[in-house]
């Protein structure tokens, strides 16, 4: 299989906050979703994925390529939107598809006009005039109109009413079914991952905790319930974070095995849901 981002031991540091040697593939030909708290790194990662932030040290590849001899033929490839205002705001749609296009070899006209009708975009009005919603489809339209097989988000659904994110997340699917596309996109809203997500990559304060399959975070994490007799320090190593209460324990943990063969049948194990690791593994971050 092959992947069309890779990152290999990548570090970036900053003032009171460090990239701390990621290794990160990203899958032809899926979706990866890419979570994390506030702060955590994504949109730092995605930077020095568009190349729009150099890293300390480690390599960058897109499609095979690195950006130092092939950064313009890597770009025409890419459809990026970002949640950051992209626009010259007294300019009009028609205005800035005039600046965006020639940018690209592949741009097709048709199919932006298709964008716009879909999303029932105004040409001649003022971009500033735009709601949020309106601004995150023009993004979109300006972003895929020149067919790019990888498409990069930086948290696309942020702001955006449940009825446009269902829609956004609707188009991206369609997408994927009618195109051989790649997508990486960064969010911490996870139910939108339920959604369309192949591959959830998890960073946690600069450092990457998972990439991997979906459907197998429910075999590697588990969420224990228990009487709280059953812990002491010895049995709490097994768990990222722990959550007392009089009535007992929950915790959450990626050693399901070794917590089965503990407890037996005196714990209930439950799936974690995305927002289950996220939770408990910042708290256990918090508490260590
Ligand atoms: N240019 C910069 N200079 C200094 N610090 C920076 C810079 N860019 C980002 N940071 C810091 O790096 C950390 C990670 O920021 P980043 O924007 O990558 O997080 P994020 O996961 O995208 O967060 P959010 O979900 O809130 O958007 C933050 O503490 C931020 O203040």
């Amino acid at each position: 299989m092959n992947n069309v981002i890779e990152l290999h031991n990548v570090s970036k540091k900053f003032k009171g906050f460090e990239i701390r040697n990621i290794s990160l593939e990203v899958k032809s030909g899926f979706v990866t979703g890419f979570i994390g708290a506030n702060g955590a790194g994504k949109s730092t990662t995605i930077k020095m994925i568009m190349n729009l932030l150099a890293p300390d040290s480690g390599e960058v590849s897109i499609f095979g390529l690195d950006y130092a001899k092939n950064e313009k033929q890597i770009k025409e490839r890419i459809g990026f939107v970002y949640d950051d205002n992209v626009f010259y705001e007294s300019l009009n749609l028609k205005e800035m598809k005039k600046i965006v296009a020639p940018s690209y070899q592949q741009w097709d006209e048709k199919l932006f006009n298709n964008y716009i009708e879909r999303f029932n975009l105004p040409l001649n009005k003022k971009i500033k005039t735009f709601s949020k919603g309106m601004k995150m489809k023009a993004s979109l339209a300006l972003a895929l109109s020149h067919n790019p097989e990888l498409i990069i988000m930086d948290e696309p659904t942020s702001g955006l009413d449940p009825v446009f994110r269902r829609e956004l997340l609707e188009l991206l699917h369609d997408l994927m079914i009618e195109e051989d596309k790649t997508i990486f996109f960064s969010t911490h809203i996870t139910t939108d991952l339920d959604r369309i997500a192949d591959y959830i990559a998890f960073i946690q304060n600069g450092r990457l905790v998972y990439n991997n399959e979906f459907h197998l975070i429910s075999e590697e994490y588990a969420i224990v319930k228990g009487a709280l007799d059953l812990l002491d320090s010895e049995t709490e190593k097994e768990f990222i974070s722990i959550r007392k209460a009089n009535t007992g324990f929950e915790a959450l943990t990626s050693n399901v095995q070794s917590v089965k063969d503990m407890f037996g049948k005196n714990i209930i194990l439950e799936k974690p849901s995305l927002e289950d690791i996220m939770y408990y593994s910042q708290r256990g971050k918090v508490n260590a």
